[in-house]
Formats: structure tokens, sequence, C-alpha cells
């Protein structure tokens, strides 16, 4: 079914509903001979898990991988993994009170008015939980990516208008699952935590900014024209629900600068032309320069709120108040950054198998 896959030689089709069986991923493409088992996937899945911290939902799940083809005897046989994880504490008619209400701000409406029905047991296809088969799926790039030495980390750099100052490759990677909100900067982090608790208590939610980084990048990852890696790159965080807006390097900003500030001027060290600056956040032309891949992700306020909004009862056509309940993460960000992560991974290792520098024999060592 059109929508539900992404990517072009290593391919992704995510499938399940958050309150349905179970939530899954078929990804195709995988290199035969890599090491994979239940361990490296459930690794990530347990960074997305619901219910860790008082900024998640707190919806109980333990969210178990099972691999279920792709792999004999510990190592991928170049044949599609699927994997899955049930839904354990699903509860399907936790939102009959809303079935012909559509909430504010979620897909509700436009799902009903697509197919002419929907699936209104949660979000169905659009609740954050299809996001497991993309940490899935990216638990295997990230894998994979790993043996060419490159490593994507990402981290909360805004949450309710709270930003983070600046910070390392290292903080991040040593910090980030150590504060609930996920940032880096312990300081930021506590603010930030007020802003969610605030805002939670007010029956609202509150959206921020997650940056992506990949570290090692090689030169020259990307299509010139079509299939350019800043627009696969901006095409899978814009999938993720609820990311409004993407931006690269300096990003919007460059809207506010000069050529001679914006341009990355090149210099020559160790023998290797080097670009002086990274305004451009690793990618010109379409092409990955060799510096780090520096991108960010806006994401916006969780739009199911326990705060009275107004909709409409699409069976009787009334205007109606709404007030929502329920299992809902007062803010999305922090439960983004291993969603983030996957999908940037997903497009890096995309791009790598289709420049032919991902070969089995890279890998059968
Ligand atoms: C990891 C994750 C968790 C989410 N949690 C919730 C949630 O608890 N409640 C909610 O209403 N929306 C949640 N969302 C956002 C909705 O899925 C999203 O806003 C909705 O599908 C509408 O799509 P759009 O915001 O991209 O337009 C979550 C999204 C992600 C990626
Ligand atoms: C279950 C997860 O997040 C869910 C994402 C979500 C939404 O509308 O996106 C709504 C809530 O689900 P429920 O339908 O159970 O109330 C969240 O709990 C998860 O991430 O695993």
């Amino acid at each position: 079914m059109p929508g539900n896959t992404f990517g072009h030689s290593f391919r992704i089709t995510t499938w399940g509903e958050s309150h349905g069986n179970a939530v899954g991923v078929v990804v195709d493409g995988v290199p035969a001979g890599l090491e994979l088992s239940e361990v490296d996937v459930q690794k990530e899945l347990d960074r997305r898990r619901p219910g860790q911290s008082e900024v998640s939902t707190p919806r109980s799940e333990s969210d178990t991988v099972e691999i279920l083809s792709g792999v004999f005897g510990g190592v991928t046989t170049g044949t599609p993994v699927s994997m899955f994880v049930r839904n354990r504490n699903a509860n399907p008619g936790a939102y009959d009170y809303i079935k012909d209400i559509p909430r504010p701000g979620h897909a509700d409406l436009f799902y009903m008015e697509k197919y002419g029905f929907r699936d209104h047991r949660g979000g169905g296809r659009s609740s954050g939980r299809e996001t497991i088969g993309r940490v899935a799926g990216g638990a295997i790039a990230k894998k994979l990516l790993m043996f060419f030495g490159i490593e994507v980390f990402a981290h909360v750099i805004e949450l309710g208008g709270i930003k983070a100052g600046p910070v390392t490759f290292e903080a991040i990677r040593d910090n980030v699952e150590r504060t609930a909100v996920r940032s880096a900067d312990l300081e930021a982090a506590e603010k930030m935590l007020e802003q969610v608790r605030l805002a939670r208590d007010e029956g609202d939610s509150i959206g921020g900014i997650v940056e992506i980084i990949a570290t090692g990048m090689p030169i020259g990852l990307g299509e010139p024209v079509f299939g350019k890696l800043d627009a696969d790159i901006a095409g899978g965080l814009m999938s993720i629900g609820a990311v409004k807006g993407v931006e690269v390097g300096v990003g919007f900003e460059c809207a506010r600068m000069k050529g001679s500030q914006m341009n990355d001027a090149f210099l020559v060290d160790d023998g290797q032309i080097v670009p002086e600056s990274n305004n451009a956040g690793g990618i010109i032309g379409g092409l990955s320069t060799g510096l780090p891949l520096i991108c960010r992700a806006a994401v916006k306020p969780t739009p199911s709120i326990s705060k009275k909004q107004k909709s409409v009862n699409v069976a009787s056509m009334e205007e109606t108040g709404i007030e929502i309940h329920g299992r809902h993460d007062p803010t999305i960000p922090p439960r983004m950054v291993p969603v983030a992560e996957a999908m940037v991974a997903l497009v890096l290792t995309d791009h790598m198998i289709r420049g032919g520098r991902m070969n089995p024999e890279y890998l059968l060592k």
C-alpha cells in the first residue's frame, strides 16, 4: 500500500496500528553477512519505549522485538528482515468517547475524509507508535554504518522556548540518555523539564527542536540533482508525525546572511582540501562534504491535550467541545530523539548502498 514505505535501495515498510495486535517493519536491501540479533534492535527500541519518564506517555509497553525473517545463524541472509513488537497495553475502547469527534491537530478528520472511515482506536497508523518500525529498521542501519565509521546521534536543543547551550559531540553521546528531556545541556534540561510540568498542569503541551548529527561522513554521498542527500534527509524527518520543519546547517538563518558569511571557504589541511567552516551542515550540491552532517527538526506540541478545545461531532455536524484524556506524551521531542536518529541512519544507509559503498564483502570479514 503506498505511503507505508520509505527508501530506495535500503527500504523500510512499517505496518500496524497503535491499538491493533502488533506493529512492525519489513526491511528490504539489508546486505548479507551482517551479524544481527534481537539484542541489537532491542537496544534502540528500549530508548524509544513509552512510559519511562514523566515526560512520556504513561502507556506501559515492553516493546519486545522478535525477528521473523532474513537472519540465519545470527547473520543476515540478504533477504527481507521482518521484525515486530506486540501491543501488550492497547486499550481499543479508550477512544470510543470521541469516536465521532476529531481531535484538533491530529489526523483523525483527514483520515476520515480521505478513506470514508477510520480506525478510531487511537491514532491508528498516524500514532507515534508507528515509529517502532522506523527505530527497528534504523537499528540495522546504524549497525551497518558503524562498519564505515559513521555514527548518528540526536539531542533536544530547545523545549518549550528553553534553548540548550552549545555542547560537544561527546557531551551529546554521553549525556543525552541521562536527562528525561534528552538535552545534553544538563542545566537547560532542568528548565525544560519545568516547562513540561507547567504545560501539563495546565492541560496543555509544548514543542521543541531536535538536532541530529552524523559524524564520520564520507565525501560524495547523495545524488547531484534528484535524490540529493539533504532532500532525502528532509523527507525522512518530515515523515515523522509532529515534525513541522527541517533545516540543514544554518538552515533558515541563511536567509539573513551575506554570501561572504554563509560560504564555507576552503583550506588545505594535511594535503586535503577542507572547508573552513560548516554552515552548510555537511551537504553542498546534494552531496556530503565530509564534514559532520547537522540537521534539525522542529516538533509541534502534542495535539492531544486535556484543555478544552473546539471540534465538531461528525455524526450530528454540531459544534462541540473536546477534552482529551488518556495516555499521551506531554511533549514529543524527547521521544523523537531515537526516531530522528533512525530516520537519518536509514537515509545514509540507503545512499551508501546506492553509491555501491556497502557491498557484502565489506561485512563478511
Ligand atoms: C514518538 C511520537 C510520539 C507521539 N505521541 C503523541 C501522543 O502521545 N499524543 C498525540 O496526540 N500525538 C502524539 N504524536 C504526534 C502525532 O502522531 C501527530 O501529531 C499526528 O500524527 C498528526 O500528524 P502531524 O502532526 O505530522 O501533522 C507523537 C508523535 C511521535 C513521533
Ligand atoms: C503508545 C505510544 O505513543 C502513543 C502515541 C499517540 C499518538 O497519538 O501519536 C497516542 C498515545 O497512544 P494511546 O493511543 O495508547 O493513547 C501514545 O501513548 C508509543 O509511542 O509507543
